[in-house]
């Protein structure tokens, strides 16, 4: 695993900003002594004890000691916050804030728009990550230790690509869960044990989830792949597909990619 370079800050330690602050800290991504956090209610009882970590409650303190801030908070708060951050390579993980904001919180010229999800405290997040005008190659390393430590990642060509992940693989876990919870509705109205469809239905899951990650193949070629074969399974597919599947997905994550936009504004 990589190490990040120079000293690095985390602002917002909840749900998501705790996930990536255990990531990096148990994949020996940065030490400790040279990680800040800065959380309005101060330390997180999981993180609490780390010794040598770094707590403040004062953004700017942490922003005048790393030279990489992450930025975790809300995005109605994250959007009013302001700092200085001049000389520092900030990136962002709140949903919806644009590079140009980005560089208007904080005053640096190097901002990285990014996602990701709170299985980074498995290690399993995917972390898409766009880079501003200013970010160096260096900078690149720098986010590619942060984001490696918290699963896969990529870097995307296009800043709009972000609002999509956010949509997609931001919450975890998320869209699945709506699928999985039709599908253990489904086994209890034929008379399943709920405990039992919640067994059946998760190790289904676990097992698809690593059948698909660890597979070059698009899932389609798995869908194919049943329908081919003509038994039972194709016959659902075929169902679901008359009924419209892939068009009211697609209509949820447009729904989510379009709340990019207004989330943590004034109005939304
Ligand atoms: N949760 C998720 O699944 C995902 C979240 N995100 C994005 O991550 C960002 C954070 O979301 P999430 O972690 O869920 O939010 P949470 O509300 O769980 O955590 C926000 C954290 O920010 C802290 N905070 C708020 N204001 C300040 C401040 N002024 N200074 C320092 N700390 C502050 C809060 O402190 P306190 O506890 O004291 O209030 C809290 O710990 C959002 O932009 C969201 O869109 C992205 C992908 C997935
Ligand atoms: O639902 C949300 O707003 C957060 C951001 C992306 C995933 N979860």
């Amino acid at each position: 695993m990589d190490k990040m370079t120079g000293t690095f800050g985390l602002v917002g330690c909840g749900q998501l900003g705790a996930a990536i602050a255990s990531a990096l800290l148990r994949a020996g991504a940065v030490d400790p002594a040279r990680m800040w956090i800065a959380n309005r209610s101060g330390p997180v009882p999981a993180l609490a004890a780390t010794p040598g970590l770094n707590w403040t409650a004062d953004i700017q303190t942490l922003a005048d000691a790393c030279d990489t801030i992450l930025l975790a908070l809300p995005p109605a708060i994250g959007r009013k916050l302001r700092f200085e951050g001049a000389g520092r390579l900030v990136v962002s993980v709140m949903a919806g804030v644009s590079v140009a904001e980005l560089g208007a919180i904080s005053g640096a010229a190097r901002v990285v728009r990014a996602m990701s999800s709170p299985a980074a405290a498995i290690g399993m997040a995917y972390s898409p990550w766009f880079a501003g005008e200013g970010v160096s190659e260096h900078d690149r390393a720098i986010v590619r230790a942060l984001f490696s430590a918290c699963g896969a990642s990529d870097e995307v060509p296009d800043e709009s690509q972000i609002d999509v992940f956010t949509a997609i693989t931001g919450p975890v876990p998320g869209f699945v869960a709506a699928f999985a919870a039709s599908v253990q509705d489904y086994a209890q109205a034929q008379g399943v044990a709920p405990d039992v469809a919640r067994r059946a239905v998760g190790q289904l899951f676990h097992a698809a989830g690593a059948l698909l990650a660890g597979s070059e193949r698009p899932a389609a070629y798995f869908v194919a792949e049943m329908v081919d074969y003509a038994g039972t399974t194709a016959a659902g597919l075929e169902a679901l597909r008359a009924a419209g599947l892939t068009e009211i997905v697609a209509q949820g994550l447009e729904a989510a990619r379009l709340r990019c936009l207004t989330i943590g504004r004034e109005e939304g």
